[in-house]
């Protein structure tokens, strides 16, 4: 078995290591895996979720991963305004609940942030060592890419060629037209996107390499497999962080999936890498959190902090377009390679301005109608009579269906607890749209996105915006400012990108020390004081470089 074993602890049991870290997801794997590099110092990780299954590891059937039993199947609470012409008139919030977190489950594409993104990290933790520039070795450590295009070019240098997680592309013959179309009506299109601040549509990077996944637990659990200072217990959850007397954290409360109860304890430090709604959710049960919500259910405040009060995530608006009439469909991929053509773009209204305002992730059937079908229905959840409209479209037809993302919202959401009892799911408001701005900002970016159809190539094929059905928005008039605002409320859904409920700032320190107590640092999506401005992925195993390296120059 590739995976590292379990470390079964016995009920009423006691497990002390030097270090403790709840959660071996994308961040945790790696916070793990540094620290014991040392073999003078061990870990031991708690994780709720256990082995990959190997749908896990084929990149060709992500669609198919949420709602199974590897992820939390956590749904945000319906706010009666975003969302609405959904299924379920909310959003589902799928995470990782394996080794791996959210890496093992995600969609593999690989993406920075922009330089701006890091310098408001800098503001808000008052430290330079979060700017993009001083973070580069960081991304670089862990990174293995294997594309010679991108390696022989002037983008080469801030790549890094020996890490543990491969990274690739799959460049295809499909999207150049739309690349040269995106050209034409005024953005760049380049060989990769990764840089200081950077513009313009691309081919993108994948966290695929040697044919699977390239999660945190491919990258970094298999090569600890046999470190037999990294003691890993799997199907186990923290419920609640031990403190001494003086706040100090010293361990942790666990509970098997088979009902064992137990500790484990930390001779120097605890850390959280639970994910962006589960650290919150731990840290409130064990004191830590805003003292009206904690003392409401009972619980005695040991530190008084807005924990889970600025979720922030990318909402999703969801656009097709119709092309060429065709009844050729290319033959699908192996399952071992990211299974539709597909390239992103970072855009600006205003052609001069350094920082991009939207990412753009777009995918391309040919004659393929039920190509996203899963996408659209399962993973997006968008109403069925939407999903069945694309679809007919694309009988005969290719068409392009894009994600188009606010990169960086001003809206934020919550993570509250239901209860005090640890088996209950955090109550999530998502916030999407909850303020205006990002509402005209997302129509104003479609207007900008879809200028597209302008070109050349487009008019030369007919291509098209299409306009599902919408019921909600049938007396606006169509492409007007508002058609689209309200075409964003009902064609939205999140990315995925769950973070920042307990931020550097705020909750943490510039060392990721939670305030008002000793020996307790949190390592995940959670501590970013704000989203970057593209997929989050890359980010968070860069939080946890950096993290693991605070923790080794602390000794
Ligand atoms: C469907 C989906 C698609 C995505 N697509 C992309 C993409 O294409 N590109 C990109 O860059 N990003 C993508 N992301 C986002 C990215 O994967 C996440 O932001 C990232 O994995 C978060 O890392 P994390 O360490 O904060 O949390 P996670 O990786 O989620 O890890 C948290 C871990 O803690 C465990 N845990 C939680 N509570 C407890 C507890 N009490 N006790 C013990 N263990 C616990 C969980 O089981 C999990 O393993 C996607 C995410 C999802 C869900």
């Amino acid at each position: 078995d590739k995976w590292p074993s379990d470390t079964f602890i016995p009920n009423d049991g006691e497990f002390t290591a030097d270090y403790v870290v709840v959660g071996a997801g994308t961040a945790g794997s790696i916070i793990g895996y540094r620290l014991t590099e040392d073999s003078n110092v061990d870990v031991v990780m708690v994780e709720a979720g256990d082995d990959p299954p190997t749908d896990a590891e084929l990149p060709g059937v992500f669609f198919s991963l949420p709602k199974t039993k590897i992820d939390w199947n956590y749904t945000a609470v319906d706010d009666g305004y975003s969302a609405q012409y959904h299924r379920n008139k909310f959003v589902d919030l799928p995470s990782g609940k394996v080794l791996g977190g959210s890496s093992s489950l995600h969609h593999f594409y690989y993406l920075r942030g922009d330089a701006g993104d890091f310098e408001d990290w800098v503001k808000a933790s008052g430290n330079e060592s979060w700017s993009l520039e001083n973070l580069l070795p960081y991304f670089k450590k862990s990174e293995r890419l294997e594309d010679k295009e991108i390696s022989d070019s002037d983008f080469g240098k801030v790549h890094g060629y020996n890490g543990e997680v491969g990274i690739t592309r799959r460049v295809t013959e499909l999207p150049e037209k739309y690349l040269q179309a995106f050209k034409e009506v005024g953005h760049p299109v380049v060989v990769d996107i990764h840089g200081n601040h950077i513009k313009g549509f691309t081919q993108p990077l994948f966290f695929i390499a040697e044919k699977k996944r390239q999660s945190s637990a491919e990258g970094f659990l298999t090569r600890a497999k046999s470190r037999n200072n990294l003691h890993l217990v799997k199907n186990t959850s923290a419920n609640r962080i031990l403190f001494d007397s003086d706040n100090n954290a010293i361990g942790v409360e666990c509970a098997s999936a088979d009902g064992r109860v137990f500790k484990v304890f930390a001779r120097k430090e605890v850390i959280i890498s639970a994910g962006a709604f589960n650290t919150p959710k731990l840290l409130k049960l064990s004191g830590i959190g805003p003292r009206a919500e904690l003392e409401s259910f009972g619980i005695k405040v040991i530190s008084d902090l807005p924990v889970g009060e600025n979720l922030q995530d990318h909402l999703a608006v969801v656009l097709a377009h119709g092309l060429e009439k065709t009844n050729e469909t290319p033959s699908a991929p192996s399952l071992n390679e990211f299974p539709l053509d597909t390239f992103v773009g970072l855009g600006s209204v205003d052609p001069n301005q350094k920082k991009p305002d939207y990412l753009t992730l777009n995918l391309i059937c040919r004659n393929n109608p039920q190509c996203l079908s899963q996408l659209c229905s399962v993973v997006f959840g968008l109403h069925q009579d939407v999903c069945n409209q694309i679809m007919k479209a694309g009988e005969g037809r290719e068409i392009l269906v894009s994600i188009l993302t606010v990169g960086r919202p001003v809206s934020t959401g919550r993570v509250l607890l239901k209860s005090s009892d640890p088996n209950d799911p955090p109550v999530i408001y998502t916030g999407f749209l909850s303020n205006k701005t990002d509402l005209e900002n997302s129509a104003r970016y479609i207007e900008d996105f879809i200028r597209v159809v302008q070109s050349n190539y487009f008019k030369s094929v007919g291509g098209e915006t299409l306009h599902p059905r919408l019921p909600n928005c049938s007396h606006l008039e169509l492409n007007t400012r508002e058609y689209w605002k309200c075409y964003v409320l009902n064609m939205m859904d999140t990315t995925f990108h769950y973070s920042s409920t307990c931020p550097m700032g705020s909750v943490l320190d510039s060392q990721l020390r939670v305030r008002g107590v000793g020996r307790l640092r949190v390592g995940d999506a959670s501590a970013m004081p704000n989203i970057v401005s593209s997929n989050i992925n890359a980010a968070v195993m860069v939080l946890a470089e950096k993290l693991a390296d605070l923790l080794k120059q602390s000794r």
